[in-house]
């Protein structure tokens, strides 16, 4: 379970707070308006951003003190931060080892994490070589690898087109089964949360809430998530 536990965070004259919990092995969205803090909430569950006060735990382990690169969370953002003088098993290798000695085992794993994001024959190529689904499916294959419990999508996928998006959502959805991974992704588009079920996290008027039923929401969004999601008065 994660748990933020009276989290207060700042930057500048922004601030958000965040009481709640996320079960182990619910995939979640989180949803709000622009700057309502999105960004800002995965920051501080990764760590990259201190809270002012509150704690931030991983099934009851204290998390608040510990660098970004030790806790147990894998980070996916937009611009999938592949190398690009690395080719596709390089930038996946680096998963698991940053300087790239691999040894045989490893490198099988490799091919396979590859193949299983349906890369294979293309592992050779460097990021400009790949088409943008291609790039997102090396970046899921590294995240694969890594085998944290916590994923962190930050709109991963906005900028492929709508056929890709959701064969993405749906291969994040096959690992997610697999490895029995607790997702939060934040996303714009009401059927990418759907899409999503269980939960949503909705961010607004600088509180994250406790997830709640994702249709629920989008049945009955509060007027500045509604007037943002495009749904009308
Ligand atoms: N480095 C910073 N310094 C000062 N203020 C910041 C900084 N980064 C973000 N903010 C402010 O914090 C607030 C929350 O930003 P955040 O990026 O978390 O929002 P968001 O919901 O992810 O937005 P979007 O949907 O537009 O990406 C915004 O009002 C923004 O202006």
């Amino acid at each position: 379970m994660l748990e933020l536990r009276n989290i207060q965070v700042t930057r500048g004259d922004f601030s958000l707070q965040a009481n709640l919990t996320v079960e182990a092995g619910t995939r979640n969205a989180v949803i709000g308006a622009s700057g309502s803090g999105k960004s800002t909430l995965l920051s501080v569950i990764a760590g990259f951003l201190a809270p002012k006060a509150g704690r931030v735990l991983w099934n009851g382990v204290d998390l608040t003190d510990i660098a970004p690169g030790k806790r147990p969370i894998s980070i996916l953002f937009q611009d999938q931060n592949l190398f690009p003088h690395l080719t596709a098993s390089q930038n996946v290798g680096l998963g698991l080892r940053p300087d790239l000695r691999l040894d045989d085992l490893q490198q099988e794993r490799v091919a396979k994490v590859l193949s299983q994001v349906g890369l294979d024959g293309l592992s050779d190529r460097r990021p400009a070589n790949l088409s943008g689904g291609q790039q997102s499916r090396v970046a899921l294959a590294r995240v694969l690898l890594r085998a944290r419990p916590l994923l962190l999508l930050d709109e991963p996928f906005a900028a492929l087109g709508p056929a890709l998006k959701s064969e993405m959502l749906a291969l994040l959805h096959q690992i997610a089964d697999d490895m029995g991974t607790t997702v939060l992704m934040v996303t714009h588009d009401p059927d990418d949360a759907r899409a999503l079920t269980p939960g949503t996290i909705l961010i607004d008027k600088g509180v994250a809430h406790q997830p709640v039923a994702t249709e629920l929401l989008l049945q009955n969004p509060p007027a500045g998530l509604k007037a943002y999601l495009g749904l009308g008065e």
